[in-house]
């Protein structure tokens, strides 16, 4: 196999967790071995910044927001990126289906904050997949092409240093149906290819592209031996022990 960028790995909690949970499993996540190089990230709900903060010692971590908006201000319940940046945060989730599904964040409303949060500095984990319709309709390729030409419309190519790619297809979201790996790698490789011919091989070639999707310590194995797979964006096992063993699926 060719080598391969550095892993990410990241652990999305949404909206969830407990102080008393959460504290159990920051304990399990200090005391993993991780003798590789990978990059773990764990992004709790704001409200557990604190705790998170607090408590995650193990420095192969970094903490990420699920969302921000760019402005701070007059902007009731929500969070921006100098509000971030004060806590020293640097990294972020966009664009994640449930965002797009739930409040209304369209391609455009995606990049412009991918654009406005590297441009302040923060690395993205910017998310792009399909729906179930969408992929029976033939349109697989055509949706998350246009998701990241429009991410791509609205950076530098020098910008794509702090962005992470995270393939999710809406349907593997928390079903328990995960992609096969075979459909994961075409998409991931669809996805290098098009940013080889219109952002610069290099570029492709170094960008991190993380399969998320009921991934578990059983199937991330496999997935991670595909060629264009260089990590994972984890939700109901990143709220379990086993996420160690994701991490652990990345070393090769
Ligand atoms: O951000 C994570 C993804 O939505 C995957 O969630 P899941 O692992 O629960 O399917």
């Amino acid at each position: 196999m060719a080598s391969k960028p550095q892993p990410v790995v990241a652990a999305n909690w949404k909206c969830n967790g407990t102080v008393a949970a959460l504290t159990e499993l920051l304990a399990v996540f200090n005391d993993a071995k991780v003798d590789h190089d990978v990059q773990c990230v764990v992004a709790p709900a704001f409200v557990h910044f604190g705790l998170v903060q607090a408590q995650l010692k193990n420095t192969k971590f970094a903490i990420s927001a699920q969302n921000c908006i760019a402005k701070s201000g007059a902007f009731t319940g929500e969070v921006s990126i100098a509000l971030l940046k004060d806590l020293g945060l640097k990294w972020v989730i966009l664009g994640h289906s449930e965002r797009r599904q739930y409040y209304g964040e369209t391609n455009d409303v995606v990049a412009s904050k991918v654009h406005a949060c590297v441009g302040a500095g923060l690395i993205v984990i910017a998310c792009i997949g399909e729906t179930l319709k969408e992929r029976e309709d033939g349109r697989t390729a055509a949706v998350v092409i246009g998701q990241l030409a429009a991410i791509a419309k609205t950076i530098r190519v020098n910008d794509w240093e702090q962005v992470v790619v995270a393939y999710e297809p809406v349907w593997a979201i928390g079903t328990g149906k995960v992609a096969t790996p075979e459909q994961a790698q075409e998409v991931h490789h669809i996805i290098r290819q098009w940013m080889a011919s219109n952002v610069g091989a290099e570029v492709a070639s170094k960008l991190r592209i993380l399969y998320g999707g009921s991934v578990t310590a059983a199937n991330a194995d496999t997935l991670y031996r595909c060629a264009d797979i260089n990590g994972f964006l984890v939700g109901g096992a990143s709220l379990k022990p086993e996420f160690t063993k994701i991490i652990a699926a990345t070393k090769v």
